[in-house]
């Protein structure tokens, strides 16, 4: 990292710009428990390979992971299961919506990506097979890569999700038609929101994704013995799908203003990896049409305009 950059006064300067993104956005409220959050609030976080850790704003206020989970149990996934779990779901770009349904009846059931709803659906269906108790084991996951004991779900919030989750019970179930899906898709649902429910803060959420910044490993302060969580080869890979997938049918406009490998929640979390550098996490509630937070993704264009990231790792 060039060791003039002064990531305190950049994260400073870019709060500043940021609060005149309040109000080009709306809060999701497909989701009843996610509508009351207050939408004019703004944190983020830099986590360096070098073990430095800059935050601003609402940076340590907890929010609703959403979607950034999907990156979570990808990985857990490709842990568990490795190259085989490419038999239920593609790594291409979708280039629909993020909760879109129509693909799959043209490709017969299997998604094109692990990081649209469909996608995600399946690896929670594949995970609901290997763990009797899948919400602990992805807490606890979470909590060692985030090196944070206290992580948790937000009751109120999966249970209001899993009440109006007609369309992703719908898409379970068409492709439980097609037989890409085993496990009865009212207990993969159950999990899925109570998944999607996880909340972290900003500083949270950058430490728990430094690994993929960090070739695989997790850098853990508890565990001296920095056990790789995914090889250097597995991280690479997950950085590509990141970079293609992750910010939906915006992939190509994040890659075109950010250029660096992001997962986005309609909670307005985007999490994005400077690969050898840092993971940089950032939350602001607003949302454009596409479901990715306003000022979030102002922020990181602003980070990357600053620092030069993504221009030579990618
Ligand atoms: N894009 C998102 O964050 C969507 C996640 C949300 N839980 C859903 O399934 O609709």
């Amino acid at each position: 990292m060039n060791p003039s950059l002064d990531l305190p006064a950049l994260l400073a300067d870019i709060h500043r710009d940021t609060q005149a993104m309040f109000g080009r956005g709306r809060v999701a409220d497909y989701i009843p428990a996610l509508a009351s959050v207050n939408p004019c609030q703004f944190g983020m976080t830099i986590t360096t390979v070098d073990g430095q850790s800059h935050s601003v704003g609402d940076a340590h206020v907890p929010f609703s992971l959403q979607s950034i989970t999907k990156l979570f149990t990808f990985v857990l996934a490709l842990k568990v299961e490795g190259d085989a779990l490419w038999q239920r779901v593609g790594r291409e770009p979708s280039g629909a919506a993020f909760n879109s349904i129509v693909q799959l009846e043209t490709e017969s059931g299997r998604p094109r990506n692990p990081f649209i709803n469909a996608g995600a659906l399946v690896i929670t269906d594949i995970l609901t097979t290997r763990y009797a108790q899948l919400d602990y084991a992805l807490l606890g996951a979470l909590r060692r890569l985030a090196d944070e004991p206290n992580l948790y779900w937000n009751d109120h919030v999966a249970r209001s999700e899993r009440e109006t989750a007609h369309r992703n019970m719908a898409m379970a179930y068409f492709m439980k038609s097609h037989g890409n899906f085993h496990n009865q898709p009212e207990a993969v649902l159950d999990n899925y929101c109570r998944q999607c429910a996880t909340e972290m803060t900003c500083a949270q959420l950058a430490r728990a994704t430094l690994f993929l910044a960090a070739e695989g490993r997790a850098l853990s302060h508890t565990d001296p013995a920095d056990e790789p969580f995914l090889s250097a080869d597995q991280a690479r890979r997950v950085n590509a799908l990141l970079l293609t997938c992750g910010a939906y049918d915006a992939a190509g406009d994040f890659a075109y203003r950010i250029g660096l490998p992001v997962k986005t929640g309609v909670g307005g979390g985007i999490v994005a990896i400077v690969p050898g550098v840092a993971a940089v996490a950032v939350w602001s509630p607003e949302l454009d049409t596409k479901g990715n937070s306003v000022a979030g993704a102002f922020a990181l264009e602003r980070l990357v305009q600053a620092t030069g990231w993504g221009h030579t790792s990618i």
